[in-house]
């Protein structure tokens, strides 16, 4: 029997996307279901009841929550091509520090203060010292992951979508503070596995534009 794969959730969500790079990269068909999250479908609340986030991947009725741990899970069993994780013990430790440093720092649940008047100087500042860190390990291998696209790269590339929007309220440009950083994210997409499910920078900037007028109209 084909494997049942269903994706929860948002078009927007980088967490989303890095698990939609994942499932492309190995090839693999799924359902994307849009979720409304304020309005949570009961499958999202029955199938993340800690958290009640998305994205969840429900693989034959079992789900698997947290993007990371998904990217993880997907690498698994799904084996056969474009390993994400390496099989080394100490590499595989120091893809799983990078990707933890990425999911902390620089992925928008950490760094959408940047479009935050009150704390966007500071915000600013952090984000983009913690890119400049990103670029330090970065160096000069094509992918954090090395020669090949890895599991850091998953982590990090969908943030790319919030570049633009960060920009333009934030006034600064990333290229000018970390133009190997913007060679990587070019190398990244012309791989169809991202180009094919990043976000649009300007529909994200419009997204933001709207819920930031919403806000201030409040
Ligand atoms: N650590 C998690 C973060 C997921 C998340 O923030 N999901 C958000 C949407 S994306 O910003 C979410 O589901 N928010 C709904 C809520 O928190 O109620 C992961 O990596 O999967």
């Amino acid at each position: 029997m084909a494997d049942q794969l269903i994706l929860l959730g948002t078009w927007i969500s980088p967490y989303s996307t890095r698990v939609k790079i994942a499932l492309a990269e190995k090839g693999v068909d799924y359902e994307f279901r849009e979720e409304d999250l304020s309005n949570k479908s009961p499958l999202l609340l029955k199938t993340n009841p800690v958290n009640k986030q998305i994205p969840v991947l429900i693989h034959n009725g079992k789900p698997v929550c947290e993007s990371l741990i998904i990217v993880q899970y997907i690498d698994q069993v799904w084996n056969h091509k474009s390993p994400l994780l390496p099989s080394d013990p100490h590499q595989l430790a120091q893809a799983r520090f990078w990707a933890d440093y990425v999911d902390k720092k620089a992925s928008p649940n950490s760094s959408i203060s940047v479009l935050d008047c009150e704390t966007q100087e500071t915000a600013k500042n952090d984000f983009i010292g913690c890119l400049k860190v990103l670029e330090g390990e970065l160096g000069d291998k094509p992918y954090f992951g090395g020669e090949t696209f890895g599991i850091v790269d998953v982590a990090l590339i969908p943030s790319y979508s919030f570049f633009f929007a960060y920009e333009q309220f934030g006034n600064f440009s990333i290229v000018a503070e970390c133009p190997a950083l913007v060679d990587w994210v070019n190398r990244c997409m012309e791989k169809e596995s991202v180009s094919k499910h990043l976000p649009d920078q300007h529909k994200v900037y419009d997204y933001i534009s709207e819920r930031k007028k919403k806000l201030e109209s409040k």
